[in-house]
């Protein structure tokens, strides 16, 4: 039922709240009323923008100097209008949620007072002096972002200053119609279904200054904090995050749109938000050029995948392809029908796969593709001879330098065939010998091959651009490994697959793919020489090397960009306008080296990553510098994103500790308060199986649209958690073993490696224990990636000896 149906109880306010609120409402229904009578009166009528551009240009040609910004920044919202129109992007407002923001700007030239409110959509002043502005068209929704109350303003219109003062800054929620939260600096007040009032528990933003809340208190041995409506906690409703963006993030989402945006910041700063909001912001900017279909967005797993195609519908960008890096490089392999069978086997060896994923690699095509272009001089030169028009000939060439060589030997041998001036003998060895430098230099599989297996070139490179990073065994595993793929040239092309037809099963990242748990010992770290260990798990389990290794994708892809000057299909340029890349520091360098030149002119990009969330760990990622360094971008920038927003303090705390050494302790810690971490001690699974059950029937009795995970080192450690407590008749128990989430209320028991990148309100650890978390640097990347996906509350459930990454304390006061 809408608000103006039912009278708002104020009464449980203080005067100013109940100020505020009632000033809100009467905002809300007076642009409701406008939008119902503009539906009643004019029904599918299309306003005539053009008329009104035309009317507000003569009006500010006539308008006082006080008067004439405020005319530029109405012609902005037209004219913003306008380029919406006919782009299936003029959908009205949407009276259920108008809009997030509330501006009162006082201006300073002519003093007067307008409410400007933002929203997702433009509303025009009809003369009250209301409006809605859409978030994207920066001018004027800078100001809600880049101000805050009581704040001065000056911002550029169109050459023109706009002036004056922010009165008024406020974000609000209307939800079906009713206006069901308002936080303002004095406050953040909050209504429930029936339009009763009240101030909000826990609404403290955090902020810079360090300013947060009141903690939460919770009993001990309870999970659950909030949720019902008579504890109403202002972040649990936050739908519109576009409403909340922080001014660094929305500096980030507005910057230009040429060149490389690089967000680092800590686990849940927003760094995913705000490269999603860049897309959408872009897309407004310039619909044409930043079509969803010109875009790419990369993600690290299928759940992401999954998350961010439901949330780009409501961002207005629906249709940007979302992928991850294995699946897109898989189908554009296909695409691009190479000679040899695009099917991907895993079991790699760590030395093979490391290798193949380390920053050498690009070093080696570059050097590869300079020893080829030697050679085909001096066999350009040889087959000349002295011949006459030989100088000529060999003149062409040198003149196409630039180009890339597969198109250097192609232009070279055009213009040479078209050269009349050159006397024919010479020509006609100039062509036989360019046909067969091109033919040479087209064969990017043989390149692949060659790389891996010439042992001499091998070591030479590795010694001179890796020194230390392999041994003499490693290298032995790495060309007999890659040897075997010389099979690959023999077997037939397979037919085309469907580009939605899903992926081979096993060409997805090694997600599932985990060992078992360890039987005794800690787990040997990954990064670990591979010595001169037989060839791996598949070759036992009936498999061969042949078949692409995951990591050959991108190398391939390289060498054609490389040889070609990019990627080529159908005769044009495979490349987009806008790339995101999520979580990069767990590609590899020559990954992004790929994507990046998959971007067209002008390198528009945004990189968003945490190098303490880092979960491939034989990816040649050190850091930033390093990573761009190596990809060829040495000058960007790095922008860093400070507020966490996701976990609370305590929950941050721990998990800082858990990164040990892996943390700078300068990275100051900005997080609102919460709810201690729990830390429980079992003696064994099922008497941890117990306590647990109790709790999660108690969470899902009062908190019925709470998301919960249960979180394992391995998979067969979830299923063992899983089975448990299905017995015990936990409800809205799910398994979730290959990234399947369904983002919907309920318990989700995964192991860790499926977490990455998600959220819930509340996390538990399951079996924290030295065996499955040891101190090695896997662990702590893993250990704080599963902690900081909780929101609200995070529980350790350990029924064995405790890790040392978990605080002593902690560990202590369980047992008190
Ligand atoms: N300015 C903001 N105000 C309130 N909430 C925010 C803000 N920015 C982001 N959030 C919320 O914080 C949470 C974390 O955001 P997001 O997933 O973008 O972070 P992230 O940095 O990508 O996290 P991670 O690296 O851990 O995956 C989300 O719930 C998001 O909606």
């Amino acid at each position: 039922m809408s608000q103006e149906h039912q009278d708002p109880d104020l009464h449980a306010l203080s005067d100013e709240g109940g100020k505020i609120v009632a000033e809100e409402l009467d905002i809300l229904r007076r642009i409701q009323e406008r939008l119902e009578r503009e539906a009643q009166n004019a029904p599918g009528q299309i306003e005539d923008l053009d008329a009104q551009l035309i009317e507000l240009r003569d009006a500010l040609a006539e308008a006082k100097e006080e008067d004439q910004a405020s005319l530029v920044e109405q012609m902005h919202q037209v004219a913003a209008l306008s380029r919406t129109r006919g782009q299936g992007r003029d959908a009205p407002v949407d009276p259920n949620n108008p809009y997030f923001g509330h501006l009162r700007l006082r201006e300073a030239k002519s003093k007067r007072l307008r409410d400007v409110l933002v929203g997702k959509r433009t509303l025009l002043d009809d003369g009250d002096g209301l409006s809605i502005v859409d978030w994207r068209n920066a001018p004027v929704s800078r100001l809600y972002y880049r101000y805050e109350e009581d704040d001065e303003y000056e911002e550029e219109f169109d050459s023109r200053s706009l002036e004056g003062t922010v009165m008024i800054r406020r974000s609000v929620a209307v939800m079906e119609s009713s206006l069901r939260r308002v936080s303002a600096p004095q406050g953040t007040f909050v209504s429930d279904r029936r339009g009763r009032w009240r101030d909000a528990v826990g609404a403290a933003k955090p902020m810079l200054e360090g300013g947060v809340g009141t903690a939460v208190r919770v009993p001990q041995g309870q999970l659950g904090v909030h949720g019902d409506d008579d504890q109403p906690r202002a972040d649990k409703h936050l739908q519109e995050i576009t409403a909340l963006i922080d001014k660094e993030q929305f500096n980030l989402i507005t910057q230009p749109e040429s060149g490389i945006v690089l967000i680092q910041g800590g686990a849940g700063s927003g760094k995913t938000t705000v490269a999603l909001h860049r897309v959408a912001y872009l897309a407004y900017q310039d619909r044409r050029r930043f079509a969803p279909s010109k875009m790419l967005i990369m993600v690290f797993n299928e759940a992401l995948v999954e998350y961010i195609r439901h949330v780009l519908p409501a961002l207005g960008i629906d249709g940007v392809p979302v992928t991850t890096y294995r699946k897109w490089s898989t189908q554009l392999l296909r695409k691009l029908k190479l000679r040899i069978p695009i099917s991907h086997i895993d079991g790699v060896p760590d030395a093979v796969s490391r290798f193949k994923k380390h920053p050498v690699v690009l070093r080696m095509i570059d050097d590869r593709i300079g020893w080829q272009l030697e050679e085909a001089e001096e066999l350009l030169k040889k087959r000349l001879g002295e011949r006459a028009g030989a100088e000529a000939a060999f003149a062409v060439w040198k003149r196409n330098t630039d180009l890339p060589p597969v198109v250097r030997a192609e232009r070279t041998l055009d213009q040479i065939k078209a050269d009349v001036s050159i006397p024919g003998p010479a020509r006609a060895a100039a062509e036989t010998a360019l046909r067969a430098i091109r033919d040479d230099l087209r064969d990017v599989c043989d390149d692949w091959l060659e790389l891996m297996t010439d042992s001499d070139a091998l070591r030479t490179a590795l010694r001179e651009y890796a020194p230390g990073a392999f041994n003499d065994a490693d290298v032995a595993t790495i060309v007999r490994w890659c040897a075997a793929k010389a099979e690959l040239d023999e077997e037939p092309e397979p037919e085309e697959r469907d580009e939605d037809e899903p992926d081979e099963p096993r060409s997805e990242p090694s997600i599932d793919s985990e060992p078992a748990p360890p039987k005794g010992e800690a787990e040997p770290e990954g990064e670990d020489g591979e010595g001169d260990a037989p060839l791996p798990a598949r070759t036992r389990m009936g498999h061969h090397s042949v078949g692409l290794d995951p990591e050959d994708d991108a190398i391939l892809l390289r060498l054609l960009q490389r040889k070609y000057g990019g990627l080529f299909l159908g005769g044009k340029r495979f490349e987009y306008e806008h790339i995101v890349i999520d979580e990069a520091q767990d590609l590899a360098p020559l990954e992004v080296r790929v994507l990046l030149d998959c971007a067209t002119d002008g390198q528009s990009v945004t990189i968003a990553g945490d190098r303490a969330q880092k979960m491939i760990f034989d990816n040649g990622f050190v850091d930033w510098p390093q990573l761009l360094g190596d990809a060829g971008l040495p000058h960007v920038a790095i922008q860093p994103l400070k507020i966490t927003y996701r976990s609370t303090r305590q929950v941050m705390e721990l998990s800082r500790f858990v990164l040990g050494p892996l943390h700078s302790p300068e990275d100051a810690l900005i997080a609102r308060e919460g709810a201690p971490v729990g830390y429980y001690q079992f003696g064994d699974t099922g008497e941890a199986v117990a306590f647990l059950a109790e709790a999660l029937r108690a969470l899902i009795q009062r908190e019925p649209t709470a998301s919960c995970a249960l979180v394992t080192r391995y998979p067969q450690q979830a299923d063992v958690y899983y089975d448990a407590l299905r017995i015990a008749e936990v409800p809205k128990l799910r398994r979730v073993g290959r990234q399947d989430f369904s983002f919907t209320p309920g318990i989700d028991v995964t192991d860790i490696r499926q977490v990455k990148g998600l959220e819930f309100d509340y996390v538990v650890l399951l079996d924290p224990t030295s065996q499955n978390y040891p101190e090695v640097i896997e662990s702590r990347h893993l250990l704080h990636i599963g902690a900081t996906r909780a929101a609200h509350q995070l529980w350790m459930v350990c029924s064995g000896p405790p890790s040392k990454l978990i605080p002593e304390d902690l560990i202590v006061a369980s047992l008190e």
